[in-house]
């Protein structure tokens, strides 16, 4: 029997800040709210992009997981220390800010964490890590941008390899076999951020996986599971196992572990 809605964890959903119609917007796109909601089993509460301004850190005491969601923007790069250039933009600075603090909590806390393409990029930064740009434009790199097209059942198609490492997190979720997976991004990381591990990567060597080293369940993929999660069995059983982890976590079964534990 389905869980009714009041029994249902919260997940937290950091929003991007964006401006249309004349106003700014905190805002998360669809998909992802969808995929947490039907498919995870859980109860996404969107976060204002106003950690510059507000302390969400408290947040984490009422919520039982942290879903970081993609983005067209990307992180600045003066957080890992590079300058910043056209290549680089655009930005979200807001949403950076929000999100960089809530990921160190989380991950301090034992908190579930799933981090999706942006997701990861914020994930690796904020444990010390960097991101190169444009990759590709560089020797070797595949093109990960979306196709050039404005259906988003074609941007979001399902099209390249990406294998798994043997033993990884991500194989215990998902198996070990090479999965197809989407792609829609044109940064990658580059420096590997403290405690994470590489459980994927694309036939070009990108990082399409990493999990946190010592957490129950802190992951991120480059790769887009929400668009798919309905139909396609490795995207459901991302977000099925990552509803998993938060129950478990709200039930306290997964409070034993945190990443300093
Ligand atoms: N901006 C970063 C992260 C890419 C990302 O999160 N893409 C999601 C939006 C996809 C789209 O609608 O185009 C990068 O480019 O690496």
């Amino acid at each position: 029997m389905r869980s009714s809605m009041s029994d249902r964890p919260l997940v937290a959903v950091p929003a991007d800040l964006k401006t249309f119609e004349g106003y700014r917007w905190h805002s998360v796109a669809a998909q992802y709210l969808e995929a947490a909601v039907r498919i995870a089993g859980v109860l996404p509460i969107v976060v204002p992009a106003l950690g510059g301004e507000a302390d969400y850190i408290a947040l984490l005491d009422r919520v039982d997981g942290l879903l970081l969601t993609g983005s067209r923007s990307n992180v600045h790069p003066a957080l890992y220390g590079v300058e910043p250039t056209t290549a680089h933009e655009p930005f979200d600075e807001a949403r950076d800010a929000t999100t960089l603090p809530l990921i160190r909590a989380t991950l301090d806390r034992g908190l579930p964490l799933f981090a999706i393409c942006r997701g990861m990029q914020e994930l690796n930064v904020a444990l010390g890590g960097s991101i190169v740009t444009e990759i590709q434009e560089l020797p070797g790199r595949m093109d990960h941008r979306a196709p050039d097209s404005t259906v988003q059942d074609e941007r979001f198609a399902i099209r390249h390899r990406v294998d798994i490492r043997p033993g990884s997190r991500l194989a215990s979720i998902v198996g070990t076999g090479p999965v197809m997976v989407n792609s829609l991004h044109r940064q990658a990381l580059d420096r590997l951020g403290t405690g994470l591990e590489v459980e994927a990567t694309a036939d070009d060597g990108v990082i399409e996986a990493v999990s946190v080293r010592g957490s129950p369940f802190a992951m991120g993929v480059q790769w887009h599971p929400e668009y798919w999660a309905g139909s396609d069995p490795i995207s459901r059983r991302l977000f099925e196992a990552f509803g998993e982890a938060v129950r478990a976590h709200r039930s306290g079964a997964g409070r034993t572990l945190s990443r300093a534990g």
